[in-house]
């Protein structure tokens, strides 16, 4: 008998503030002297637990990873494969130079939409910009990867 979600279930019961807090902890220790764009992400599994990567570049620049592929490397390491929800973090107005206006709201590059695809049918995920909470926006992985490849169905 399928068990039954209860409170205490992260899909059920998703504490976003913790989620985002922790992304904007990681965001810090970006690696990033190349874009100076810093982002932070966190995952949260279903057995509750929370990791966290940040994007890390390099003086090659194609080698840069992602802040999301890192926090799923972190996950995977840890003999965990089911993320339930993701909370990542972009740079905030002052980190982008002068003149600048408002920023986007950073969503995840196409790399790490199809890398969260092969642990995620779905995925709540929460993009927001550090320091200004009316830049936040909540959405899906089915919604940013429609059609996401799968090698084999089910
Ligand atoms: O989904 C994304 C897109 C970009 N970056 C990083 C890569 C690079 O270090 C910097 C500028 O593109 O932002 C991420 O961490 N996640
Ligand atoms: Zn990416």
């Amino acid at each position: 008998m399928a068990r039954r979600r209860g409170l205490t279930d992260p899909r059920t019961n998703i504490d976003w503030d913790a989620l985002v807090r922790a992304a904007l902890d990681v965001q810090t220790r970006a690696h990033a002297p190349y874009s100076a764009y810093q982002v932070g992400a966190a995952l949260l599994t279903a057995s509750g637990k929370v990791f966290a990567g940040c994007n890390v570049e390099n003086a090659s620049y194609g080698l840069s990873i992602c802040a999301e592929r890192s926090a799923i490397v972190q996950m995977v390491a840890a003999g965990e494969r089911d993320p339930v929800a993701l909370a990542v973090v972009t740079p905030g107005t002052s980190k982008l130079g002068p003149g600048a206006t408002s920023p986007p709201i950073g969503a995840p590059c196409g790399m790490c939409r199809q890398t969260l695809a092969e642990f995620a049918d779905d995925l709540p995920i929460r993009m927001s910009v550090a320091g200004d909470p009316s830049l936040t926006r909540t959405t899906s992985l089915a919604a940013l990867l429609p059609e996401a490849f799968r090698a084999r169905s089910g």
